[in-house]
């Protein structure tokens, strides 16, 4: 948790938000040996998204596009567990999230080394509140309407900014009321998880909404179908520019921490928009 708030200080200070690097150990490997070549290559990705100056990784096991099949979270466990213990000795500097919502997964993701929870349903899921409490992780919780597998079929508002942030409302005082301490507390709006185009942008447009709750903020747009649907673009892969503009948008709006594909490349969007937003270069050398 220290190591999380020394980071979150310092964007605080710099006005420049922290990078999470996505890093996905799919199970649909190439090798075809099961899961050695996907271990490999998740631990290869990691240090690449290290290396280019992400504050943490991100590790998930399982696929939560609409439409995706649920994994189990013994899966979870088998494909997590190796690339975390293997990034906690090769990337010691580097915080490592995991991406579950099962409460085994973080349990056991803690036992290996991760730094931090990322869980999609906001601690909703069986035993997962109480898991996390034991682990003394911090954890985000992000809102989601509906599920994966069905959450893109009708979205529906009355008023999408008030309902999400009511509800992460409501899940912080749940989570306090058990125990949790404010410290160990993110939260993220969740956006394309049951929101149409116009409800995602409704959200970033008011993502001073969600500051207002007085705890840090993640977003999440990298490479979004609503950036697809703006840009006309059905390659999520091409869809890189449009996830740099909505990403130094969100910064703009206070975003602390960017969950994005692409390290390097926001990397060095921040640079440029941080001599700018902030005026002059923080002490470089040419
Ligand atoms: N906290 C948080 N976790 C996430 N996991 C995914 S998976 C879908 C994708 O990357 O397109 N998105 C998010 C997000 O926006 N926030």
């Amino acid at each position: 948790v220290e190591r999380l708030h020394t980071l979150l200080r310092d964007a605080e200070q710099t006005g420049r938000p922290l990078v999470m690097g996505i890093v996905n150990v799919t199970d649909d490997s190439f090798s075809g040996d099961g899961l050695k070549g996907d271990t490999a290559a998740a631990i290869a990705q990691a240090k690449a998204q290290a290396a280019a100056g992400a504050d943490i990784i991100d590790l998930g096991a399982e696929s939560t596009r609409p439409g995706a099949a649920p994994v189990s979270f013994q899966q979870e466990i088998h494909r997590l567990v190796p690339v975390i213990e293997a990034l906690r000795h090769d990337l010691p500097q580097t915080l490592l999230s995991v991406d579950t919502r099962n409460a085994g997964t973080m349990r056991a993701a803690a036992v290996a080394g991760a730094h931090l929870i990322n869980d999609i349903s906001a601690l909703e899921g069986e035993g997962s509140l109480d898991a996390v409490l034991r682990t003394g992780l911090p954890v985000v919780l992000m809102h989601m309407q509906g599920q994966p597998g069905s959450m893109q079929q009708a979205p529906q508002y009355a008023d999408v900014t008030a309902e999400v942030r009511d509800y992460l409302a409501g899940r912080i005082a749940a989570c306090r009321a058990a125990g949790l301490p404010r410290d160990r507390i993110l939260i993220d709006p969740g956006i394309g998880f049951g929101k149409t185009v116009d409800h995602n942008l409704a959200l970033l447009q008011r993502l001073q909404a969600f500051r207002l709750l007085g705890y840090p903020l993640l977003v999440g747009v990298s490479r979004k179908s609503f950036i697809g649907a703006i840009a006309r673009e059905a390659d999520a892969q091409r869809r890189l520019p449009g996830s740099i503009a909505a990403a130094l948008w969100a910064a703009q709006q206070g975003a602390k921490i960017l969950r994005v594909h692409d390290v390097p490349e926001t990397m060095q969007a921040l640079d440029v928009w941080q001599a700018m937003s902030r005026g002059g270069l923080e002490a470089e050398k040419f």
